[in-house]
């Protein structure tokens, strides 16, 4: 009913008739004041926001209390669990009143409790390696190899790690956008600060500098400190010479000097500088604990270098120098049980692949 209409029984004198239109009116005008308006279409920005971490004030008009209480907690779960934000919003655009806000609600809880609990779970779906594969970003890989027959007890979970509440360990995973693979499904916890390295304090002078582990650091170390094999994935300058060189330096030194003479651990890399670089870092990890790094390459004087190996227990090498080496006996790799190809794609790219073969009786 219109103006108009009001008007034109007005106009017409019948006082009843008038009465009736002007009640109609109202009616019609209250009506109108509770349909939505075309600005309160937003609902699939509401629904969005069950993931997201802003909560409109909108979204308190149309929850109620319960509603709004599972809102808060989807959103802490979501916040960690960012595959469910996809998965939520297919149901966001079809829904339009409050039974139907409440529904995707719920659905959305539960979503995000699931892909939660898929975050803090190792995946399930490995392809029969025997490695876990741990990535932490995309850009240089470095292919991690641990001590082979090694008992896997060796690594124990610091107790102030394990009991750390599993919320903190999803924390630190989604923030850091961690993937943890683990055919074993042994989900160690990510060693998240150096008070939970195996070991006393005096062990971990050498990161007095440093705040944190990086999260390649922390996912990695567990699995090599229990002599698993691992692929490590991790943007460059992310701390991978430390992810490999901690647990290597660590286990040489745990031998028994009956079983320390000889080179232990083989480190490959595809350049001279990178070769540089981790021998660098490894010393000064490794001198104070009685480990020899010596660091092989070519373009220099092979005599000098073979001087240098003697006593050796950890070789970081490039692929040809270290092909020489062997050849000519001048390396023996028979009791190195601890491997690392560093940058193993670009190893592989470079040309490497010849001379890994070529070692790959060590
Ligand atoms: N936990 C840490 N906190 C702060 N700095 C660290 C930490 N671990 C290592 N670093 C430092 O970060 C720098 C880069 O580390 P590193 O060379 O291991 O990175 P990377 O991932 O191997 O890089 P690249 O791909 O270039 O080889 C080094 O100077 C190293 O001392």
């Amino acid at each position: 009913m219109s103006k108009r209409s009001h008007d034109d029984a007005a106009a017409s004198g019948d006082p009843k008739e008038a009465r009736r239109e002007a009640k109609r009116l109202k009616k019609e005008k209250k009506a109108q004041k509770t349909e939505p308006s075309d600005g309160d279409v937003a609902v699939p920005a509401q629904l969005d926001a069950v993931v997201s971490e802003k909560q409109p004030t909108s979204t308190d008009e149309i929850l109620s209390k319960d509603e709004r209480k599972a809102l808060r907690r989807a959103q802490k779960q979501a916040a960690r669990a960012p595959e469910a934000r996809e998965v939520a919003r297919p149901a966001t655009g079809t829904l339009g009143d409050q039974e139907a806000a409440a529904k995707a609600e719920r659905k959305a809880v539960k979503l995000a409790e699931k892909s939660t609990r898929k975050v803090a779970k190792p995946s399930e779906h490995v392809n029969g390696q025997t490695s876990g594969e741990i990535t932490a970003g995309d850009k240089h890989g470095a292919g991690i190899s641990g001590r082979e027959n090694v008992d896997e007890s060796a690594y124990r979970e610091d107790t102030g790690l394990a009991a750390l509440p599993q919320s903190d360990i999803d924390a630190f995973v989604a923030d850091n956008h961690l993937a943890i693979e683990d055919p074993h499904k042994q989900a160690y916890r990510p060693i998240i600060d150096f008070k939970y390295l195996p070991g006393d304090a005096t062990q971990r002078a050498p990161f007095a500098n440093f705040s944190a582990p990086t999260p390649i650091q922390a996912a990695c170390w567990p699995y090599l400190f229990a002599g698993r094999d691992v692929i490590g994935v991790a943007e460059t300058g992310s701390g991978k010479t430390l992810a490999f060189g901690l647990p290597c330096v660590r286990y040489i030194a745990s031998l028994p000097k009956s079983m320390r003479s000889g080179v232990k651990a083989c480190m490959v890399s595809p350049t001279r500088e990178l070769a540089m670089q981790i021998h660098e870092q490894l010393v000064k990890l490794a001198e104070p604990a009685g480990v020899k790094v010596v660091c092989v390459y070519g373009g220099m004087s092979k005599d000098e270098q073979r001087r240098t190996l003697k006593g050796a227990h950890v070789v970081v090498a490039t692929p040809g120098r270290l092909n020489d080496f062997l050849q000519e006996g001048a390396i023996d790799l028979s009791g190195a049980t601890y491997v690392v190809l560093d940058e193993a794609d670009r190893l592989r790219r470079g040309g490497a692949q010849d001379h890994l073969d070529n070692g790959a009786n060590w």
